[in-house]
């Protein structure tokens, strides 16, 4: 049996402003930093076996929380931030080599990325709702077709991240590994749609607090037999 744990990133400094936010690349506060640690304690006894998480920082930083402020997680291995090899500005793995009984994999991808929020980006979402009204902002945040003015809806969203979860993160829990999850709010909230068969209907009200783990148990057919949410 196998866990995936999902977890969204700690709070933000743009979260804590009310900012869309999006592809911009902003860290955690100090608040964020905090709920990333209470989400190392709670994954502890889970013993993670690699890790998937987008390329935005404020992921990247709870990742590296999540695998270093318990002494759980990672089982005495160490966390280790896989980079594209191919990339001929790339050095360092020459006299490097891992394997799984030493080390956590963490791999980085953009299909992990939050939802593009195109020109909404860096505006604050109450002063934006006054603007053009409140359902039209919840529209743009929530419903599942919907597109944010050049931005992607949901469902541009679930058209990378699905296909990730199915071709690049699946496989491994068919085979019995424990595999954490780090993203954000509506990357992650397309996951679950999926995971939880979710109807386009239910979908916007489904909301995910920041640094509060969920985990689903998984058999060897790679079905999805629990979820808890590690509150
Ligand atoms: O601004 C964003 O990128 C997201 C997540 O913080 O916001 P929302 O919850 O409104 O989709």
């Amino acid at each position: 049996m196998a866990k995936l744990i999902l977890v969204r990133h700690g709070q933000s400094t743009w979260n804590a402003a009310n900012r869309f936010t999006g592809w911009v690349d902003v860290p955690l506060n100090h608040v964020g930093r905090q709920e990333a640690m209470e989400a190392a304690k709670k994954i502890s006894s889970y013993q993670i076996d690699l890790c998937f998480t987008s390329l935005l920082v404020r992921a990247l930083e709870t990742t590296a929380i999540c695998l270093t402020e318990c002494d759980g997680a990672c089982s005495g291995k160490s966390p280790v931030f896989k980079h594209d090899t191919d990339d001929p500005s790339w050095h360092g793995w020459d006299h490097y080599s891992g394997g799984k009984s030493k080390e956590v994999p963490i791999f980085m991808s953009p299909d992990l990325d939050e939802r593009y929020y195109g020109e909404l980006q860096g505006f604050n979402k109450a002063e934006m709702a006054q603007k053009v009204g409140k359902d039209i902002v919840h529209q743009w945040r929530r419903s599942f077709s919907v597109r944010p003015p050049k931005g992607e809806s949901l469902e541009d969203t679930a058209a990378r991240t699905i296909p990730f979860f199915q071709n690049r993160i699946l496989p491994y829990l068919k085979q019995g590994d424990n595999v954490l999850v780090s993203a954000h709010g509506n990357s992650l909230r397309s996951i679950i749609m999926y995971l939880d068969h979710l109807s386009q209907e239910e979908v916007p009200n489904l909301e995910l607090a920041t640094g509060i783990p969920i985990v689903y148990d998984i058999d060897e057919g790679g079905k999805f037999t629990k979820k808890t949410v590690l509150k």
